[in-house]
């Protein structure tokens, strides 16, 4: 899927039809192609209010999977049903919860980057605008090479832990069926109380980009010349006052 050209439309199906198009690979009925991919993100009963959580939409499938007990009851913040289509691809993105991304059926590609990468991953909010993390277009990206890329296949069974801020960028290399859950390992007024989906920033983190947009706006009223040298003298401020020294 291509976030920046938007190849891809939101449709409603019956679930049995969905599944039966999400496991073919060619089509006689389509939306846009014959070989166009299927994706489903399960969502809450009322998607802009509520939280997926599959024993609530799908109890009879939810029966199937055992979340691990690896974090307290209480941190639960969803549980979202996933499926996909041979090949399918989802871009690289974090998400601002730790998360167990459990694989049920199928095989899965997934390729991680930390959250000191970012710098090089050239990040439109949330997401890489590196669609081919493969053959990525380095006279584009030039900086991307400079990433250190990490990789796994998850097949039937199998779950990977993905800590919030890290990014992961998916393929399914079979049709397959997976859950993943979020829990807040942070204080719970840490984060968003209108996020639905797990990848609000938490407040703190957007407020202060807030304040750094409006102390950017301050500098346009200096000349060219000055701007540059306050602009400068703020970054070694952040780099010297907020920087983590706490790494590898
Ligand atoms: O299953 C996928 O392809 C995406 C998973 C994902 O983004 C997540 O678990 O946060
Ligand atoms: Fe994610």
């Amino acid at each position: 899927m291509d976030f920046l050209k938007k190849n891809f439309i939101y449709r409603s199906l019956p679930f049995d039809v969905f599944v039966h198009r999400a496991s073919a690979i060619k089509h006689k009925e389509f939306f846009i192609s014959e070989d166009e991919k299927y994706y489903l993100r399960s969502l809450g009963e009322d998607p802009r209010k509520d939280i997926a959580d599959i024993s609530k939409q799908f109890p009879e499938l939810a029966e199937d999977i055992q979340i691990p007990e690896f974090f307290e009851k209480e941190k639960f913040f969803s549980s979202v049903f996933r499926i996909s289509s041979p090949g399918l691809q989802l871009w690289t993105h974090y998400d601002v919860m730790d998360n167990l991304l459990i694989q049920v059926t199928g095989t899965k590609r997934v390729v991680l980057y930390s959250p000191r990468d970012a710098p090089y991953l050239y990040l439109s909010g949330d997401k890489s605008e590196v669609l081919d993390v493969d053959k990525p277009d380095l006279v584009k990206y030039p900086l991307f090479s400079q990433a250190r890329r990490y990789e796994c296949t998850l097949q039937a069974g199998d779950v990977l832990f993905i800590p919030a801020l890290w990014f992961h960028n998916t393929v399914a290399e079979e049709f397959g069926v997976g859950v993943n859950v979020f829990w807040k390992h942070l204080p719970s007024e840490c984060y968003d109380k209108t996020d639905t989906y797990g990848n609000k920033d938490p407040t703190a983190a957007s407020r202060a980009v807030q304040i750094l947009d409006r102390a950017l706006k301050t500098l346009d009223e200096l000349p060219e010349e000055y701007k540059d040298f306050y602009a400068r003298k703020m970054v070694l401020r952040i780099q010297n006052k907020v920087y983590s020294t706490n790494f590898e």
